[in-house]
């Protein structure tokens, strides 16, 4: 039975062991221009242990923000701040993957000149856009004109290219915690009546159209995918979530991608296993897991590998403290988005 510290062959890569930083915004791509410094280099580099990190949710086009600090994927500079990163975690030793995302609708018209944010449907999420002081509710997004989509895909296609020219050893697509390509797939937020709209496959044509358009530029090995099937995270709905995501992993397992991760492996009614089974890849669970309760989920066989996410923050070396039984850092929320090395490449590692 494999343990969390055995390689895995996840694509074509084989990761030296099992353990994946999950993606976590940390807000630290300051100054204008959501470009990667080299605190951030430092902050993934002492990361770099991880089997796989999956980079902090990166936007692929200005269209697709949502929070101050957060960092693009879509122009030259940027693609320049990330080669810090990437040759400081390759010079590590690690492997990283880009996470491509767009907010949709979880913005707001501070970012797009007083204009509202873009959905699948103009329904408004319920609360208010986290991280932006004074807090306001989430406003009502405009619907995207179906002439409008190829345009998304291409935005995904051009991050998925940048992050290749950037260094990065792969992407992951943001499919998960409702934002924009979730909010195409659950019901709840799409109410469209084109094409993209109605039956579970239309609205799950977007986020394949842009799987497809990342395999292109990747070849399928180096292409994953972050679900979030249990509907928790800004306002999600969905009528049959089981068939719904059942379709999806169908889908992302005959495309034969890298993996599928998700928060979704624990808990009586999880989808976790019905998602695991029907795409038919690597499946790596994030959720808030020890190292017994990571373990478990391998020797279940319910995932594969396992995502770590405010662990890794305060732990730069959280492999070698779980193969180690030894005591993690707590984490400090108060400096989880900031702009400064604070609670960010400061947290203690083992002597
Ligand atoms: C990208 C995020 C997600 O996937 O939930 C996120 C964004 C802002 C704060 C925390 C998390």
């Amino acid at each position: 039975m494999a343990t969390l510290f055995d390689p895995i062959t996840i694509g074509d890569l084989t990761l030296k062991n099992r353990i994946v930083m999950a993606p976590l915004t940390r807000a630290r791509a300051i100054g204008g221009g959501r470009v990667p410094n080299a605190l951030m280099a430092e902050y993934y580099a002492q990361r770099a242990s991880a089997g796989l990190i999956l980079s902090e949710a990166t936007a692929v086009t200005p269209q697709g923000v949502g929070y101050e600090n957060t960092p693009g994927l879509w122009s030259d500079e940027q693609v320049e701040g990330w080669k810090l990163v990437t040759a400081a975690v390759h010079a590590a030793g690690g492997r990283i993957f880009a996470q491509l995302w767009h907010v949709g609708r979880i913005s707001d018209p501070s970012f797009f000149a007083g204009e509202p944010p873009v959905a699948p449907s103009a329904i408004a999420a319920q609360g208010h856009v986290s991280l932006l002081r004074p807090e306001r509710p989430y406003p009502v997004p405009r619907a995207l004109e179906t002439a409008e989509l190829a345009g998304i895909v291409a935005a995904y296609k051009l991050g998925a290219e940048n992050a290749k020219k950037a260094g990065f050893d792969g992407v992951e697509i943001h499919g998960a915690n409702g934002y924009l390509l979730d909010q195409f797939l659950q019901d709840k937020t799409n109410q469209r009546s084109d094409n993209y709209g109605g039956s579970i496959e239309n609205r799950a044509r977007l986020m394949l159209e842009v799987t497809d358009a990342c395999i292109e530029v990747w070849g399928a090995s180096r292409v994953g995918m972050h679900l979030a099937p249990r509907r928790d995270a800004h306002d999600m709905g969905d009528s049959n979530p089981a068939a719904t995501f059942g379709y999806v992993a169908q889908e992302l397992g005959k495309r034969k991608i890298a993996f599928i991760c998700a928060r979704e492996a624990v808990g009586p009614d999880s989808l976790g296993p019905l998602l695991k089974e029907a795409f038919g890849g690597v499946y790596i669970a994030n959720e808030k897991l020890d190292k017994a309760g990571a373990q478990a989920l391998l020797d279940a066989g319910k995932a594969d590998a396992v995502a770590f996410g405010k662990d890794y923050i305060a732990n730069p070396d959280l492999v070698s403290r779980l193969q180690k039984d030894a005591s993690l850092n707590p984490w400090q929320p108060a400096t989880f988005y900031g702009a400064t090395a604070e609670g960010y490449t400061d947290y203690p590692a083992l002597a």
